[in-house]
C-alpha cells in the first residue's frame, strides 16, 4: 500500500502525531493509501518553512529566474506524465482519457502561462501636475502577499491546485496547500517535481488532513498565512471566510454552481445534445461548471430528452484504464449517499424519471465502488430540490421554455452564478443573453473551453473574486504605488 506523507520544507514527513488516514478507492472501496493526517504542529513548521523561503532564498530571485524554474516544474510534470495520470485515476476512479486530455495537461499549462503572464505583465504609470509646473511620476509595482494557503477540492485535483498553486509562485509567493482528504496523490507528486526541478525548499508545502479540526482548518487560522485561495463548497467557503477575517486576509473563492445549459430549436442538434451531454455528464457530473438544468425551446423538447437519453444509456462503467469502459464512479461512498439521497427526493417531489435514477449493476469485483447512473428528469417545478441544489452528480433536470425572457429568467433564479451554456446559430440573441444571464462565464455553443488568460470565478453564491491570466496576479500580489517627484 502507498504511503503519502506531508511535504514540508523540501522534505517528506510523517506527522508529528503519527495520525494516519485511509484513502479508498472510488472503483471498489478497497484501501490504496496511508496518508499522515497533519495536525496543528505539522501546519505550523509548513508556514514557518514558507515564511522563510519567501523571506530567503525565493524572495531573492528574479522574475526570470523563477519563470525558468516554473517552465522547468511544467517539463518535468510532462515527463513524468504517466505517473499523474496513474496517481490521479487512483485517486479519482475516473477514465484515463479524462485525465490524459484535461486533467494532467492542464496541471503543467497552469505553470507555464502564469510564467509567461508574470513576465509580460506591465504595471500601472501615471503622469501628474504638480503646483509648481514640474510635475511626478507615479508608477506601480508588485509585490508577492506573503505566504498563500491552497484548499482544493476533489474534483479535479491536480488541474485544481495548481490552477492556484502556479500563479501563487509566479509572483513570489509562497505556498502551503491542503489538498482534498479525498485526492491526495498528485499533491505529494508534486513535491518530488519541485525537488527534482531545483525549486528551493519551503516555497512548496503540503499538509494533508481534513477541514473542521484538522489541516484545514489550522492552515485558514494560521496568523503566519497572508492569503487564502479556495475551491470548494460554498458552505465550506463560508466557514473559511469567518478564519480569513481574523488578521484580515484576502480570500479568492471558487464555489459551487447550479448552471443552467440553454437549448433553442434553431441549434445543431447534434452538437448541443453532445455538450450537454458533456456537461451533464462529464467526470461522472462532478465539475462545478458543469449543467444540472437544462431548458430546451418546446419545439424540439421531446426530441432532445430522447437523445439525451439514448446517451447517458449508453455510456460503460468501468475502471478507469479498462479500454473498454469511458465511465468512473462517485468520489466516495458518502458523496454516493448523497446523490442517492436527492434522486430519491427527485421521485418524492413528482419527477418524471427519463433514465437511471440508481445503481447500475456492477461485476463483483466492483460491487462496492461508487457507482451511480446517470440520470435524467423532467417534470418538476423550479422549485424542487434538484432543480434548485447542487447534487454534484451525473444528473440533470430537462424543462421546456418558450421564449428567451421566460429562459433567462428561470436561469437566473438561483442563489448561484458559476456558467451558463448556450446553443443557438441566433448569435445576436446569444450575445444579448450573456450579457443578461448572472454567471462569470457564458459558453456559446460549447462548454469547458478554457482560454487560462480570461477572467475566470462565479457571481452571488459561486464565488469571491476572479483568477486567470492578469487577474490572478490582482490576487497574488499587492500593487504599491510610488510617486515621484520630478
Ligand atoms: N467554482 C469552481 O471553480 C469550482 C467549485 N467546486 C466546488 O467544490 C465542491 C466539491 O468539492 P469538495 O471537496 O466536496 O468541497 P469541500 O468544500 O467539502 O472541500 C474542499 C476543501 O476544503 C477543505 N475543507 C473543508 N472544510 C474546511 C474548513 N472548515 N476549513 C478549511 N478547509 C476545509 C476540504 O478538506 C477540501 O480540501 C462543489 O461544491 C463544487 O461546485 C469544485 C471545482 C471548481
Ligand atoms: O478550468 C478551471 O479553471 C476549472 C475547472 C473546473 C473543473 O475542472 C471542475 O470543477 O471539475
Amino acid at each position: 500500500m502507498q504511503i503519502v506523507k506531508n511535504f514540508i520544507d523540501g522534505e517528506f514527513v510523517d506527522s508529528v502525531e503519527g495520525k494516519t488516514f485511509d484513502k479508498r478507492s472510488p472503483v471498489d472501496n478497497s484501501v490504496i493509501a496511508r496518508v499522515a493526517e497533519a495536525g496543528q504542529v505539522d501546519v505550523d513548521r509548513a508556514v514557518r518553512a514558507a515564511q522563510a523561503a519567501r523571506n530567503g532564498v525565493w524572495g531573492g530571485l528574479t522574475t526570470d529566474q523563477r519563470v525558468d524554474l516554473l517552465y522547468g516544474v511544467a517539463d518535468e510534470i510532462t515527463r513524468r506524465f504517466e505517473d499523474f495520470v496513474a496517481a490521479e485515476m487512483a485517486d479519482t476512479g475516473q477514465p484515463r482519457h479524462v485525465m490524459t486530455h484535461v486533467f494532467i495537461p492542464r496541471g503543467a499549462a497552469n505553470f507555464k502561462v502564469f510564467a509567461d503572464v508574470i513576465k509580460n505583465v506591465p504595471t500601472e504609470a501615471f503622469q501628474m501636475a504638480t503646483p509648481d509646473g514640474r510635475g511626478a511620476l507615479n508608477y506601480g509595482i508588485r509585490v508577492p502577499k506573503g505566504v498563500v494557503g491552497v484548499i482544493s477540492p476533489w474534483n479535479a485535483p491536480f488541474l485544481l491546485m495548481t490552477w492556484k498553486v502556479a500563479p501563487a509562485l509566479a509572483c513570489g509567493n509562497t505556498v502551503v496547500v491542503k489538498p482534498s482528504e479525498e485526492t491526495p496523490l498528485t499533491a505529494a507528486l508534486l513535491g518530488e517535481v519541485m525537488n527534482k526541478v531545483g525549486i528551493p525548499r519551503g516555497v512548496y508545502n503540503v499538509v494533508n488532513g481534513f477541514g473542521p479540526s484538522s489541516a484545514g482548518e489550522h492552515l485558514t487560522r494560521h496568523p503566519g498565512i497572508d492569503a487564502i485561495t479556495f475551491t470548494g463548497e460554498t458552505r465550506t467557503g463560508t466557514t473559511i471566510m469567518q478564519a480569513a477575517a481574523q488578521g484580515m486576509r484576502d480570500v479568492s473563492f471558487e464555489l459551487g454552481g447550479k448552471n443552467a445549459g440553454i437549448v433553442f430549436a434553431d441549434a445543431d442538434f447534434d452538437a448541443a445534445v453532445e455538450g450537454i451531454f458533456r456537461s451533464a455528464f462529464l467526470n461522472s457530473g462532478q465539475v462545478c461548471l458543469g449543467t444540472e438544468r437544462v431548458y430546451v425551446e418546446r419545439p424540439i423538447f421531446e426530441r432532445f430528452v430522447a437523445a439525451l437519453k439514448q446517451k447517458a444509456e449508453a455510456v460503460k462503467f468501468g475502471r478507469p484504464d479498462d479500454p473498454e469502459a469511458n465511465y468512473g464512479p462517485l468520489i466516495s461512498d458518502e458523496h454516493r449517499r448523497k446523490v442517492l439521497s436527492y434522486y430519491a427526493k427527485a421521485v418524492e417531489e413528482g419527477a418524471t424519471v427519463v433514465t437511471g435514477g440508481g445503481v447500475p449493476d456492477m461485476p463483483a469485483a466492483l460491487e462496492q465502488g461508487n457507482w451511480v447512473q446517470p440520470t435524467i428528469w423532467t417534470g418538476l417545478p423550479e422549485t424542487a430540490a434538484v432543480v434548485r441544489e447542487e447534487v454534484f452528480g451525473p444528473c440533470c433536470h430537462i424543462r421546456p421554455f418558450d421564449t428567451e425572457d421566460e429562459v433567462v429568467n428561470m436561469a437566473n433564479d438561483n442563489d448561484y452564478g458559476l456558467s451558463t451554456t448556450i446553443w443557438t446559430t441566433n448569435l445576436a440573441r446569444a450575445h444579448r443573453m450573456a450579457g443578461r444571464i448572472e454567471v462569470g462565464i457564458t459558453w456559446i455553443n460549447s462548454w469547458f473551453l478554457r482560454d487560462l488568460r480570461t477572467a475566470f470565478g462565479g457571481s452571488k453564491q459561486s464565488g469571491i473574486g476572479r483568477e486567470g491570466g492578469v487577474h490572478s496576479l490582482e490576487f497574488y500580489t499587492e500593487t504599491r504605488n510610488v510617486c515621484v517627484k520630478l
